[in-house]
């Protein structure tokens, strides 16, 4: 049996609910007792609705007849699109096209409003009202499920609402797609820091900001807050930020945030923080108490808000995951029965939204045929993990470093030119610089990474991503010609920075 359109599974549970902690403690709040048989039955169950579990159940069910319930304790579309991708972007790129205006002689300089900034990011998270991604997900057919979802036994979810507990069956599959939160380092526990929720959300702008971390939330909420007025110090325990990048892009985003006005603390371990009044605001964004003193290396820095920005891991507890013989370490190794798998942030791999997006298409069609009785398709054995962080200038990646590659065992080399040695580069704005680097598998004479540092970088990735899909040769790279006088350029001249033996090899 399937489920009728419920006029309860249209509301949205979550309205005033803020809080990653308020989010868990509402997941646990509703739990009850759960009804001995399954109430509704669907061929597949996700719980969790954003991007990743909304494309798992799309991908699963779409031109087939498969049923699909979409559980989802919040709202639907996610972290990604209320609290985290959408706001931050949303956020920066006025920041970008303002700085980019400074630097075009012949424009007015576009002047950033803090308030406009706001305004503008409150339009893309739609004001934190789901109606639209519901509207999507019932024109696809889906049934969206408001509530918290845990595992009650093979293929069974049970399903907290306010209304009470449903217990649900599916047929064939049940997927994870419950995300991940930010991991809090035991000296800020105490404090009510601020997460990534809070500063994507900000209404109060700190005057003195910390932040804890030198990854990407670290170093994308430094550009919008400081442009927003706060004055900000980042504490970075390791010798540079963003740590897992090429070195040269440490060094240009370091550089470039310093010119902003932050401060760029590397090397320094927080040992412990207080502040002078706790008070946790009811909604995100407000500043959470008194003045903070944060300690460490034998010297305080003194904040008005702390951000701690220090990674995230899979939201797998409270899932029920002990009820079907099973261990969060089970789900992020993928040690899971046929009938059970996880996506996304939850899957511990990868935490980018066009990843998880990517496994949930992958994995939705391989429910979809497992269920026609088809063979999956097969993916390829490399497929490289594109990532762009959002600074200016922007840091753009595909595949492995240069160090990763190495570590991996390959004799690699690779090519380097400034970013500005083509003229399309140059022109996008007077202030243009930043780097630009491949890194070639010797024996296969075939692309394994590449980074690209400068104006609109993000735009220039996906060539990579396709070079190194493809397994293009270098050789064959230099017949790609890159239309005049654009960025892509950059890639000319990359190509023609490397041995001549590897663009050459007949002639060995
Ligand atoms: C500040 C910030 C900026 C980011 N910017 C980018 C970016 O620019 N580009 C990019 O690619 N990535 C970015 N990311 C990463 C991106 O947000 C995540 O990779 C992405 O949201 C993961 O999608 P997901 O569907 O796996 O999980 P999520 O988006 O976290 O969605 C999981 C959903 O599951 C729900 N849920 C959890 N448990 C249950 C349960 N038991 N029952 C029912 N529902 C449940 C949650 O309420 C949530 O809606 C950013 C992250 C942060 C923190
Ligand atoms: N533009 C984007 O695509 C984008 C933007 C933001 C976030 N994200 C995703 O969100 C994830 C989480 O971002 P993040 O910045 O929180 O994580 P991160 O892994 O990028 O960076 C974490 C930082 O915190 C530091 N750190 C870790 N533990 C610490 C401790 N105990 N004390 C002090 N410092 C500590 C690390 O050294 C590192 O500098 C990223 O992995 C990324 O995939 C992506």
């Amino acid at each position: 049996m399937s489920s009728t359109k419920n006029p309860e599974n249209l509301v949205p549970q979550s309205a005033g609910l803020t809080t990653v902690a308020a989010q868990a403690a509402q997941g646990s709040a509703l739990a009850g007792p759960v009804p001995a048989e399954p109430t509704e039955v669907y061929d597949v169950v996700v719980v969790g609705g954003g991007p990743a579990g909304e494309n798992v159940a799309q991908y699963a069910t779409q031109g087939t007849s498969l049923t699909v319930a979409l559980v989802e304790g919040e709202l639907l579309g996610g972290e990604c699109a209320y609290y985290a991708c959408m706001p931050s972007k949303a956020l920066l790129r006025p920041l970008e096209v303002a700085a980019a205006s400074r630097n075009l002689p012949g424009l007015t300089a576009a002047q950033p409003s803090a308030n406009g900034l706001l305004e503008r990011r409150d339009q893309w998270t739609s004001r934190y009202d789901d109606a639209g991604q519901l509207r999507w997900a019932q024109s696809l057919g889906i049934e969206v499920l408001r509530g918290w979802g845990r595992l009650v036994g093979e293929r069974r979810v049970a399903v907290s609402g306010p209304a009470g507990v449903r217990l649900v069956e599916a047929r064939h599959a049940v997927v994870l797609a419950t995300g991940s939160r930010p991991v809090v380092p035991p000296p800020l526990r105490d404090v009510a820091a601020w997460d990534s929720r809070d500063v994507t959300a900000v209404k109060d702008v700190p005057e003195r900001l910390v932040i804890v971390g030198g990854g990407v939330v670290a170093c994308e909420a430094a550009t919008w807050m400081t442009a927003l007025g706060s004055k900000v110090t980042m504490v970075v325990r390791g010798g540079r930020l963003l740590a897992t990048s090429e070195p040269f892009a440490s060094q240009l985003v370091e550089k470039a945030l310093t010119d902003l006005g932050v401060r760029v603390v590397t090397g320094l371990q927080v040992e412990s923080c207080t502040r002078d009044e706790v008070a946790p605001a009811p909604e995100l964004g407000r500043i959470h108490g008194g003045p903070l003193r944060v300690q460490g290396g034998g010297g305080v820095l003194e904040a008005d808000e702390v951000l701690v920005a220090t990674g995230r891991r899979p939201a797998l507890e409270g899932l029920g995951l002990e009820s079907v013989g099973l261990t969060a370490q089970d789900v992020t190794s993928g040690n899971l029965p046929q009938w059970l798998h996880a996506v996304g942030d939850a899957s511990g791999r990868n935490p980018l939204t066009h990843m998880g997006k990517y496994q949930a298409r992958v994995i939705g069609e391989r429910i979809a045929a497992l269920a026609a009785g088809r063979t999956p398709e097969e993916v390829p054995e490399i497929v490289p993990v594109p990532r762009v962080v959002f600074t200016d200038p922007q840091v753009a990646a595909s595949g492995l470093t240069e160090a990763q590659a190495r570590a991996q065992g390959l004799d690699v080399v690779t090519a380097t030119v400034p970013y500005t040695s083509a003229a399309g580069a140059a022109l996008l704005r007077d202030d243009a610089h930043g780097q630009a680097m491949l890194v070639v598998d010797r024996a296969s004479r075939t692309l394994v990474g590449a980074t690209f540092v400068g104006p609109e970088a993000g735009e220039m990735i996906h060539a990579a991503t396709i070079a190194i899909v493809g397994r293009v040769p270098v050789e064959l790279l230099r017949h790609a010609v890159p239309a005049y006088p654009t960025a892509s350029e950059i890639w000319l001249r990359l190509v023609e920075s490397l041995p001549a033996e590897l663009l050459h090899p007949a002639q060995d």
